[in-house]
């Protein structure tokens, strides 16, 4: 049994076996592996071929047969047949010049190639996982019923109210000459519209707009004074930092809704952990409390893990070997472990009487109303859980104004999993749904209580409890694969002095 197929792809490796036919080993990107060829010496053009090198592209037809060498199933036999067999080379590849024809480099040169590193192995598999990753997310939240919502990403609120934010500005001149060659406008002929009856509206619905206006000229394009700044926005707008306010309007009204897309934070962080545009998935459960929230959140880290474990073990088993050992084995653990949850004042105890009887030094002092830093975070997951927890009950002064606070006063109901290596990978909370208490955290955080009126409307009009939480994506899709360095788990990495790409 034989196949005549055609493949294409960026030639890997490219020997010569003696002067009758030469091995060239082609990969898509489609997986780890590529497909062997055996070219021979009676096929069309095999001088011009047998010189090809690395990152070189190909188009082959060849007949797929079992492969007699050892670590493959199959290889594609190219040689003078009637079946049409054929070599074309589509892109030659300066073999002198070309960055990545050696093999083995190192992830910081690679970073400095972001265009090309998707050709190396590890690239190649950093996508595949993190490409599985994005659609285990949107199966898990739609086969449980959640609605996917685009949120802005230009907005004027500052949902953390942390200030970290990039503004929005207009590259429009200053002074109202529009760019470019101008259009002339030609009035048009003046028509007079005759005066329509509106429609009754139904109840609820919008009001039809009544045809009422007689159409005016448009003003040619030079005569109107626009102030670009003001006519854009009407006041300063920035890149958002998260999902979570507008998401939790459509929650309000269609229940369980997740948004997923890119989130910016003006961080001048230059951590291992940190990037300046990164992707944030964030469901919002209606009718639900706290621990409603921390089983969403449990059960989606885990499902997601499941999922790359079932579709990309080939990679996984790369990293494995390349990046962390044991690495299948601790995501299988974070799957069948249930996650211990714990008040965050228990945990607090716990690194103070550990401090105490001189069993651990931090950097960072450990006290009652810290923001835990994460070389407690990592304590507390690698040296005294060993897996992923679940911190509960946070000091409302180290959080955001519309978690909810609890009978006590002094804490809220938010919720951070912190994993092994990594930290916070997820950050949520129950959100204050009584508008009275509402206002009177937005006053103790000093926020404008105007600019957040519509925040404000949701808890006016049929409030209900609710509860969210954010998720790092690069932070999973380190944790799935084992690398280090958040930079090199999305495609163009935006850090400080990184953004050419
Ligand atoms: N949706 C969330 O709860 C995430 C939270 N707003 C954050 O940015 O960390």
């Amino acid at each position: 049994m034989y196949k005549i197929i055609q493949v294409a792809g960026w030639v890997r490796t490219a020997r010569a076996s003696g002067k009758e036919f030469m091995f060239v080993e082609i990969n898509d990107g489609s997986s780890l592996k590529g497909l062997q060829a055996v070219i021979t010496k009676d096929i069309e053009g095999f001088e011009a071929i047998s010189k090809v090198t690395t990152g070189t592209s190909l188009q082959l037809k060849g007949t797929l047969i079992k492969s007699p060498a050892q670590g493959q199933l199959f290889e594609l036999q190219v040689s003078k047949t009637d079946r049409g067999h054929g070599v074309k080379i589509l892109g030659t590849c300066e073999g002198k010049t070309y960055p990545l024809a050696r093999k083995g480099h190192g992830l910081e040169f690679l970073r400095e190639k972001a265009h090309l590193r998707p050709r190396t192995n590890t690239f190649g598999a950093v996508t595949r996982v993190r490409n599985n990753l994005a659609f285990a997310t949107h199966l898990f939240f739609q086969t449980r019923g959640f609605q996917y919502i685009h949120t802005p990403i230009i907005t004027a609120s500052d949902c953390e109210g942390a200030g970290q934010m990039f503004q929005v500005t207009t590259l429009l001149p200053e002074h109202n000459e529009p760019i470019g060659k101008v259009p002339t406008v030609e009035p048009p002929k003046e028509k007079k519209q005759k005066k329509k009856p509106v429609a009754a509206a139904a109840e609820g619905e919008e009001q039809p707009v009544a045809a009422v206006e007689e159409k005016k000229a448009p003003e040619p394009f030079h005569a109107k004074k626009i102030d670009y700044k003001k006519d854009m926005f009407g006041k300063p707008s920035f890149l958002t930092v998260s999902g979570q306010l507008s998401v939790e309007n459509y929650c309000c009204a269609l229940s369980d809704v997740y948004t997923f897309g890119p989130t910016f934070r003006a961080e001048n962080s230059h951590t291992s952990r940190h990037l300046a545009e990164f992707w944030m998935i964030e469901p919002e459960l209606a009718f639900a409390t706290l621990q409603d929230n921390m089983e969403c959140a449990e059960a989606y880290l885990k499902f997601c893990l499941q999922y790359v474990i079932e579709n990309n073990l080939e990679d996984l088993k790369f990293f494995e070997q390349q990046y962390e050992k044991g690495l299948i084995e601790r995501l299988k653990n974070v799957i069948d472990t249930p996650f211990r949850r714990l008040p965050y004042t228990e945990a607090v105890e716990i690194l103070e009487g550990l401090i105490k009887e001189d069993k651990v030094k931090f950097e960072n002092k450990v006290y009652w109303g810290v923001d835990l830093a994460s070389e407690h975070e990592k304590h507390l997951t690698e040296k005294v859980f060993g897996g992923p927890i679940i911190l509960y009950n946070y000091p409302k002064d180290i959080k955001a104004f519309y978690m909810k606070v609890n009978e006590d006063g002094k804490t809220v109901q938010a919720m951070d999993v912190l994993v092994p290596r990594i930290g916070e990978i997820i950050g949520g909370s129950a959100r204050e749904e009584n508008l009275e208490r509402l206002d009177k955290r937005i006053e103790e955080c000093k926020l404008d209580k105007q600019a957040y009126w519509w925040y404000r409307e949701l808890r006016q009009y049929g409030t209900v409890p609710h509860c969210g939480f954010g998720l790092g994506f690069e932070r999973l899709v380190m944790m799935a694969t084992g690398m280090e360095n958040i930079r090199d788990v999305i495609p163009f990495p935006r850090a400080p002095g990184q953004a050419e790409f």
